[in-house]
């Protein structure tokens, strides 16, 4: 098979993080993998500059990733259909709210037999069950220091990626309101609760394996303890500012995931009259939308169905 050319669709946190590793993998893999690997970046000015610029002269991505070198050899194009000409795979890492408009400037315009990836955090992507790309894909991700796992069970390691930013906006509420150790581990039980379930309920045939690997609660507690929804939801208590307000003022340019996630789950819990079942993802969403004030958080949990 001749050499894959790789294409990164998305340059933010993780992207940019992404771009390093996926960089340094296909130079150091020349036989599988096009060592010129293309990352579309959603064009910004920086000082007068053009991040695409400064990314394709400085090797790094001085916005969202600073401090950190990109390989010589990822090329920041501000285009997403020139960013994925030829490309054989395509790697999605963008924040999920604008997924949908990426996906309609590249249909028709990508080589049909390309695959996706995605690394997004969301509910709404479906994912194809081949374990043997699945094994080749690893090659294009896995490092020293970056281990891959690849599981069948891809359904639950997206939702499970989706629903824990709901949870760390919860655990960020928990901190505003001055809650200790004890509350907060609470509030990330109940919310690995919540997951489990949701996920029985709406996609059956999850594993509850899944549950114990990276995508679940490891991911979790990194969320709920260092994550951008956690920083952002403990100053919307202490300062009384909107969400929307401190994510410009916090995050510069980056992109909260709970609160829309929280408002998408929201539809489909009430679609099904659920939201009773699920306090804290209801609490979260009613907190973020202004229905409820965040004093009630703790209230909203008193009568969880786990405690009955
Ligand atoms: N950051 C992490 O640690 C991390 C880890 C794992 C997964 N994720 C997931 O990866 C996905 C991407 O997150 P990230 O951290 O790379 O992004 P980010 O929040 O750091 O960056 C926001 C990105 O959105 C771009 N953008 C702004 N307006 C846009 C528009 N109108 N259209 C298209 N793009 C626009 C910005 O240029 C920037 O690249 C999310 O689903 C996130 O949950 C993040
Ligand atoms: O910073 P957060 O809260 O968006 O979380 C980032 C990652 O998803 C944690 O793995």
């Amino acid at each position: 098979m001749a050499p894959q050319k790789i294409c990164i669709v998305g340059s933010g946190n993780w992207g940019s993080a992404i771009a390093k590793i996926v960089g340094n993998n296909a130079l150091a893999k020349p036989d599988q993998f096009d060592p010129d690997v293309s990352m579309w970046v959603f064009e910004e000015q920086i000082n007068g500059h053009k991040l695409t610029h400064i990314i394709n002269t400085q090797h790094e991505n001085v916005k969202y990733l600073k401090g950190i070198k990109l390989p010589d050899r990822v090329v920041a194009i501000p285009d997403v259909v020139d960013a994925s000409r030829g490309a054989d795979i395509l790697v999605f890492v963008l924040p999920h709210q604008f997924v949908h408009g990426v996906c309609e400037k590249l249909k028709g315009n990508i080589k049909p037999t390309a695959v996706a990836v995605t690394l997004i955090k969301t509910l709404k992507i479906p994912c194809c069950k081949d374990t043997q790309l699945g094994q080749h894909l690893k090659a294009v991700f896995q490092t020293s220091y970056f281990r891959i796992v690849v599981v069948e069970d891809e359904t639950t390691v997206e939702v499970c990626g989706a629903l824990k930013n709901i949870v760390a906006t919860a655990a960020g509420f928990t901190d505003g309101l001055g809650y200790g150790d004890n509350t907060k581990a609470a509030v990330i039980r109940l919310g690995l609760m919540e997951m489990i379930k949701f996920c029985e309920i709406f996609y059956p045939g999850s594993s509850l394996s899944t549950f114990f690997e990276s995508c679940g609660i490891a991911d979790l507690i990194t969320t709920c303890y260092g994550g951008r929804n956690r920083r952002v939801a403990e100053a919307f208590v202490k300062t009384g500012k909107s969400i929307e307000q401190l994510e410009k003022e916090m995050l510069d340019g980056q992109k909260l995931q709970g609160p829309p996630t929280a408002f998408e789950v929201n539809y489909m819990l009430k679609a099904r009259d659920m939201e009773e079942r699920f306090p804290l993802f209801t609490a979260v969403h009613r907190i973020c939308t202004g229905v409820i004030p965040v004093q009630e958080m703790v209230q909203c949990l008193k009568n969880h169905p786990e405690h009955m």
